[in-house]
Order: C-alpha cells, then structure tokens, then sequence
C-alpha cells in the first residue's frame, strides 16, 4: 500500500459564474524516501494539488489517502492534527514571521509539540545548525538573505518531525549557488526516509529528485522514476505533536506586542485617554464628597442625630417627645443612647451690666456639639452656658475668649402671651466659647433649661431627641431609615431627622449623581478609545493576513488564532490601564497641590476601587472589540491568506 494515494482528484474554481476546471482526474502514489519534482506549465494546477495533499483544501472531488485513510472525512481539527504531526511546509517566499527571529520561526512550530521549553530550544539549535545557520538564530527575517530565509523554512519545515515536505517553488527566489545548497538539504531530508514532493518549474531541481511527475491540462502527462526511492528509516520519536497552549499563543502574542512596541504605545496612550478621563471624574467625585463630608462633619458629629416628631400641615405647632418615644428610639439597632433635648427657637437675652447680647437660638447640649470646636472652656454644666465667639465679641470684642468664667443673666421667652410675655431668668456662668460665628445657638445643659422652666411654673418637656449611633457612620443612615419607618398608632410616620447630619446622605446624593454625569460626559472620550482598538485590530487582521495564513499551514487551530488575538488586545488594554492610571496620580498629584494650599484639602481622591475599575472596564473594553477582528482572523482561509500579497 502506497504511503500516500491521490484518488482521481478534481478541483474546479468558480469565478464570475465561469467554471474553471483545474484538476481534472490526478491519480498518483507516493511512498516514503521518494523526492518528487512536479512539473508543469504555470497556472497548471501544481499549487493548486499540493494545497489538497497538504489538507489546506478540503473543497475537492476524489479523495486523498494516507496508509490507505481518506482526509476526505477529516474534520477541521483532524485536518489541523493531520498537517502539525505529517507535513511540513517550504514555501518559494519563504513565509517566515517577520516579527520573530529566526530561532522562535523554528520554535512556533514546536509549540505544537510535547516538549517542554527547554527541548525546543535545544531542538532549534540543532536544527538551525543543520542547515547552516547556527550564527544566525537571534536575527529577524529581514536581517537574512533570500537563502538563508529559505534554510529557516526548512529548518521550521523538519522541526516537528513530520513525513511528508511540502515544497512550493522552494529555489524559485534563489541564486544558483543557493539552489545547490537548498537541493542538497532537501535530498538529505528524502534520504531520512521522508516523502518531499517539491512543485518546480526547473529543470534543475527535478533532476534532483529520485521521480518526475509532469502535469498538462489538468491531468498528469508523465511520471518518470529518476532514481530508487531511499530506504525508510525507522525513526522514535520521543515528542508527538499537540494543539498549541493558550499559554503558547499568549507568548507570541506577547512577542508581537514587544515588535511593535512603538506603534503600540502610540494605540495605547490613545486608549488610555478614555481610561484617564474615567479615573479622574470618579477620582474627583470622591474628592468632592470627601471634601463636603470633612466640612460638615467639622462642624458636627455624624454620629449623633437628631429627631422630631413630624408636625402635621402646622408647621408653627412644637410636638413634645415623650419617655415612650425615647423608648422607641432606643429599641433601634445599633442606637447606643437616647437623650433630651430642647431647641428655643424664640431666643433669648444674655445681659451683663449694660451689655445686651440677644441670642436668636438656645439649644441643650448633646453630642451634634463638637467639643473640638469649644476654643476655650468646656460644655456646659448646671447653670452654665457655652455661647459662641461672634456672641462673644459683644460682650469683649478685643478678646473674645476671655469671658469664659464671667457671670450674666439669661433671659428665655417661655411663651405666655403677647401684653405678657412669660420671661424665664437665670444668672449663668460662661462655660466656654466656641470657634463659630454669632447665630449659632448658644447651648445650655438640658437640666439647666428645665429646672429654669420648673422655677418659672412653666410646663416642660424634650422638643428633640438626640440618638447617639454606634458602630461608626456607615450605621448612621441605616438608623435614620428605620426611625423615619416608624409609625404612631395612626399609621402615620411618627419622626423626622432634622440638623446638619440628615442632609450629609442628601448631598451625598447629589454628588453621586453630578459624579455620574460627569463619568458619562468622559466615557465619550472613552468610546471614541473603543472605536479606535477596533480600526486597530481590524487593520492588524489585515496586514497580518498572511501571517495567520503560515500559522494555519503549521497546524494552529482557529482557536490558537483567536486566542492570540484576544491576548494581545488584552495586553493592549492592560498596558493602556496602567498608562491610564499612572497619568490620572500624576494628575492628581497636582491637582492636590493646589488645592491643598487653597482649601486644605485633597479634592482629587483615586481609590483602589477606581484604578482596579479603570483597569478592569480597559481590558474589557480591548476584549470586545478584539472579539470581531479575532473572529474574522479565525475565519481566513489559509489558502488565500497564504496567496495573500
Ligand atoms: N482561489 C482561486 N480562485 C480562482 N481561481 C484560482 C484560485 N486559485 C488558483 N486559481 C486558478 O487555478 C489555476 C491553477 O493555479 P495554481 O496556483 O494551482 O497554478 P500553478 O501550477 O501552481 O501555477 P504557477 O506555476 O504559476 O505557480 C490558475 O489558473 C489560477 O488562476
């Protein structure tokens, strides 16, 4: 049984509905040890039938037998197995890698293989010193010479050890010293017991060969047994061929990334932009909140809120809170006290000798009040008063902070009616002065307030309740949702939260959504980066056409393909990242500067979240647009892509 059978091939091109018969019955044996010339006029079909042996072309009539198997009924994949472990290519233009050296050229095809990295190494070396090119391994295919390229094709030829060689025109682009040179290689290669089949216009090379077949008008005129074929060699091999690793396609993905690293950074400074713009708007929107929470909660403690009892359509009525109230309030989860508070909205009258201070707020002390704030002195205690460095000023105006210990009379306006107003009185001590200008409340201890009332016969009770929250500020508005859910025997909502603190998650809000707007204002730039990666990768497909072409001939799979691709425009997108987020901290660095000497604050803030998430939407962002041209890279017909120009 012939090693390798052509069965009355017929192959037909269909162009513009005209029918061109190119191959019309082939019908040849081949053994192993043979080193066949086919011969023929140009555009005969000699390329046409090695693309057939060579499973490169599946589309034809009759059938193509190895040790008596047809490819006929191969699937893709077997015909991908079928050309890593039995063929090897030798083309007349060389179809050498450009971006890789000469030593990866021969390593690719050993990615298809069992041996670790080490053996292909060792394996390159030996076989690039086979053919002469020993001190040539680290140069590029454009650092070579036409035979030298064409001794790096038949060293990446014989790397996986297959049966049969392929050669298309393999000295066609040769000078005659070169083609003597080449000759001898691949009648070396007949005589280990391979099967060349070499298509040739000369003369020179059939000759060569053990057998000539010729090929006119589709069918073959003559085939003439030159020599004996060389006896077969039983050969061991201790590798077998494989799919190569997606680890594998990452490395050469890698390899034409660092070729092309200029064009790269070019593609990817452009699509880090997009990145840049996200990371900044979200950097500056943390900052922003950042810095209007650090300037509220430097007037008041996040942690203590304080709670009304809903007024109804009355807005002038004051609601008393009650024990059962604070009881209520204090059933809350995460609630660590609840105390009494009361706010005088009518104000009152601090006099001292012929100085007249009105104050427009009392309010009893509770822990909203930040004793960081209290510049000199301390809360106030039974008959004290803290009153602030604006009120202060009217009593000293040199030396605000110095009427800390002076003695005045307070003055409340406990209601009563109009001819007869109800004044509550009490000498007081100054406690302390806060850092805050005249119209904050000056404040008072809850007992002070309410023993003043008890001596004036006046009926008492909280107006406010203030909840100390535990647990840091994250619990705060999960207490503010479940008191503002509770509900009177009515079914109406009972409390609301009033002070600073309830409008903090408010302007958070609004922040949060200015943040958003400003995020999507700078995801334009952003998809305009997307768009680019596409042209991008699209172009590459192109201009890598033939490239993607060799790969399929060695035996990578679609899939080999469309990983490597996928790497490198993963790679694309990391790398943007990183250009991304290194410019958006240099940025940042700036920013703070000046606004550090301006408000004394970082209004730019980048967290972790913001670079992972920059990181994350790039290599994303680099994969989808990938996924198309990586498609349409799997798809290329090798035997177009191989033609390509
Ligand atoms: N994809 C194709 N579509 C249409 N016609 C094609 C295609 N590929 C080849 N042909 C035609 O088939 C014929 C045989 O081409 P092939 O390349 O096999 O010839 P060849 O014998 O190798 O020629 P040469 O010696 O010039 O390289 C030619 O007429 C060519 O124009």
């Amino acid at each position: 049984m012939a090693y390798l059978e052509l069965k009355d091939i017929k192959k037909s091109y269909e162009v513009d509905n005209q029918h061109f018969q190119v191959l019309n019955g082939i019908n040849l044996q081949f053994s192993k040890g043979e080193f066949v010339s086919i011969l023929g006029e140009s555009g005969g079909g000699k390329t046409t039938l090695m693309n057939i042996i060579a499973g490169l072309d599946g589309n034809y009539q009759g059938d193509v037998l190895l040790n008596g198997k047809s490819l006929k009924r191969e699937t893709s994949q077997q015909l991908d197995e079928y050309r890593r472990s039995t063929i090897g290519f030798i083309f007349q233009s060389f179809n050498l890698v450009s971006h890789l050296t000469v030593k990866e050229n021969v390593i690719v095809a050993l990615e298809m293989t069992t041996m670790n990295k080490q053996e292909q190494e060792q394996r390159a070396r030996d076989l690039l010193k086979q053919v002469g090119l020993a001190d040539h391994q680290n140069k590029y295919p454009n650092q070579l010479s036409g035979g030298q390229k064409q001794r790096v094709s038949i060293a990446r030829a014989l790397a996986a050890d297959p049966e049969i060689i392929i050669a298309d025109e393999p000295t066609g682009a040769l000078d005659a010293q070169n083609t003597d040179e080449i000759l001898k290689l691949m009648n070396d290669i007949a005589k280990s017991g391979k099967l060349v089949i070499a298509v040739t216009h000369s003369q020179i090379v059939a000759d060569y060969g053990t057998r000539i077949v010729h090929l006119a008008n589709g069918v073959i005129d003559s085939d003439r047994q030159l020599k004996d074929p060389f006896p077969v060699v039983q050969e061991n091999n201790s590798f077998h061929s494989k799919v190569a690793s997606s680890f594998a396609m990452f490395r050469m993905a890698w390899e034409h990334f660092c070729y092309n690293l200029k064009r790269n950074i070019l593609i990817m400074i452009g699509s880090a932009i997009g990145i840049f713009s996200v990371i900044i708007m979200l950097g500056l929107g943390n900052g922003a909140k950042g810095y209007i929470n650090h300037e509220i909660y430097s007037q008041i403690n996040p942690n203590t809120i304080q709670v009304t009892k809903k007024t109804g359509d009355d807005q002038t009525k004051q609601i008393k809170l009650t024990n059962q109230d604070q009881k209520k309030l204090e059933k809350i989860k995460h609630v660590k006290s609840v105390s009494k508070g009361y706010f005088a909205v009518t104000g009152g009258q601090l006099r001292q000798g012929n100085k007249n201070i009105h104050l427009q707020t009392i309010q009893t002390y509770d822990h909203t009040i930040k004793t960081k704030n209290i510049k000199t002195g301390k809360i106030p205690g039974k008959n004290e008063i803290l009153i602030s460095k604006g009120d202060a000023q009217k009593i000293n105006k040199k030396n605000p902070y110095a009427v800390k210990g002076n003695k005045l009379m307070l003055y409340i306006n406990a209601g009563g009616s109009q001819t007869q107003p109800k004044i509550l009185q009490q000498e007081v001590t100054i406690s302390g002065v806060s850092d805050s200008l005249s119209g904050t409340p000056a404040v008072i201890s809850y007992d002070t307030l309410a023993s003043m009332y008890r001596a004036g016969g006046v009926d008492f009770s909280p107006n406010f309740l203030s909840v100390d929250i535990a647990g840091g500020v994250k619990n705060v508005e999960p207490v503010q949702n479940k008191i503002k859910a509770l509900h009177s025997s009515t079914g109406k909502a009972d409390f609301q939260i009033t002070g600073a603190g309830s409008i903090v998650s408010t302007l958070n809000t609004y922040v949060n959504i200015a943040v958003g707007v400003l995020t999507s204002i700078a995801a334009i730039s952003l998809l305009v980066s997307t768009i680019m990666i596409i042209v991008v990768l699209y172009i590459s497909v192109s201009e890598r056409t033939q490239e993607i072409g060799i790969l399929r001939a060695l035996g990578f799979t679609k899939r080999n393909i469309r990983h490597l691709f996928i790497f490198e425009a993963a790679i694309l997108g990391f790398f943007a990242s990183i250009i991304a987020v290194i410019l958006a901290y240099v940025l940042e660095l700036g920013i703070n500067h000046l606004t550090n000497s301006g408000i004394h604050y970082s209004l730019m803030q980048i967290s972790v979240g913001n670079v992972l998430f920059g990181v994350i939407v790039s290599v994303v962002i680099c994969l989808l647009a990938a996924l198309a041209p990586a498609l349409k890279a799997a798809r290329v017909d090798p035997v177009v892509s191989l033609s390509a120009e």
